[in-house]
């Protein structure tokens, strides 16, 4: 079976670690650009397309939250769905971030709602505290058709302690035993790099465990959120990955916020200036996370966020 997390890998050793977060609130789209559009859901897909034409040869991936069109309502949808089309004509991978976890039966829904028909990804991520009856159905997928998909394992937001981090009676923590269980399904579905068809997500905004998870996960892809927006830096996310490969980082409101950070007003700012910042972002987020990895044990942190920019990227766009 060829994987999607075979391609992935390649994907990431061709262009870099960058995956391209298109979780695309009305609200960070150039005022001009709302006012053209008919709707909110209009301006979101022009700009998702603008992102994706900028930042293809550069992001291994590119992955969409579905809360940002969900809150769109049925029109939200279908951008989400012509969006994962547009995507998919341009041969490159989108990863499905909706955080699912459900009973067998439930899941098998699910999975059939993500891995075929108009909402079709190559990716999901999911959510594993309902056990792993909640996760082999998407497995099935990974069997016929390659799918892959991240579970969550060591999030990236402050509540991460509130289970993840507890301590079991069995010994280790929660995310560790969420981790071993991953490991075992990997093992079964180990493509041509090593890494199983299901990998999991680690937050790059904690630094402790983060070489130890690494080097005991040796067999999973991650999914590293937390870059920029979240305070997460280049040498935080290359202690996740491995030889140089191993992972996907993402970044969202940083890449497409871009134009904001670089100082353009809303009066001046077009999608095209706004897709040249992202590019630039993107550019900038895959050296700094290919330097920090060549160099793990690394000069000082390198500060992503809200750095003030000047607005160069106008000039590219
Ligand atoms: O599964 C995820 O993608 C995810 C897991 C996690 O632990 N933390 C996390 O931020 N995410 C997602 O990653 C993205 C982060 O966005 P930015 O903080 O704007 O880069 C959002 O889509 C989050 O929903």
């Amino acid at each position: 079976m060829r994987y999607n997390m075979d391609r992935l890998y390649e994907r990431v050793a061709d262009k870099g670690h960058v995956c391209v977060g298109l979780d695309t609130a009305p609200d960070y789209i150039p005022p001009s650009e709302l006012r053209k559009a008919e709707s909110p859901a209009e301006a979101v897909l022009k700009y998702n397309r603008a992102i994706i034409d900028a930042t293809s040869d550069i992001a291994a991936c590119f992955k969409l939250q579905i809360a940002y069109y969900e809150e769109l309502g049925i029109a939200g949808l279908e951008v989400y769905a012509r969006t994962l089309a547009y995507l998919r004509e341009r041969d490159l991978l989108a990863i499905a971030d909706i955080k699912r976890g459900d009973i067998a039966d439930t899941a098998s829904r699910y999975a059939r709602a993500h891995f075929e028909g108009e909402f079709e990804a190559d990716f999901v991520t999911l959510a594993p505290y309902m056990g792993m009856d909640s996760i082999t159905p998407w497995l099935a997928y990974a069997e016929r058709r390659g799918k892959g998909a991240f579970v969550l394992m060591r999030t990236s937001n402050p509540g991460m302690r509130d289970f993840e981090y507890r301590e079991l009676a069995a010994g280790g923590r929660l995310y560790d035993a969420v981790g071993d269980k991953l490991a075992e399904l990997a093992r079964e579905s180990a493509g041509k790099y090593g890494y199983g068809a299901f990998g999991a997500v680690v937050g790059c905004t904690e630094r402790e465990e983060a070489s130890v998870i690494r080097r005991k996960r040796e067999n999973l892809f991650f999914l590293i959120p937390g870059y920029g927006a979240q305070g997460g830096a280049a040498d935080d996310a290359a202690l996740l990955l491995s030889n140089g490969n191993g992972g996907v980082v993402n970044a969202s409101r940083s890449i497409l916020k871009a134009w904001n950070a670089a100082g353009i007003s809303p009066e001046d700012a077009t999608n095209e200036t706004a897709a040249g910042c992202a590019r630039e972002a993107a550019a900038e987020m895959r050296d700094a996370i290919r330097t920090a990895a060549a160099h793990r044990a690394g000069p000082a942190k390198q500060a992503v966020q809200n750095q003030p920019k000047k607005a160069v990227c106008l000039s590219e766009a």
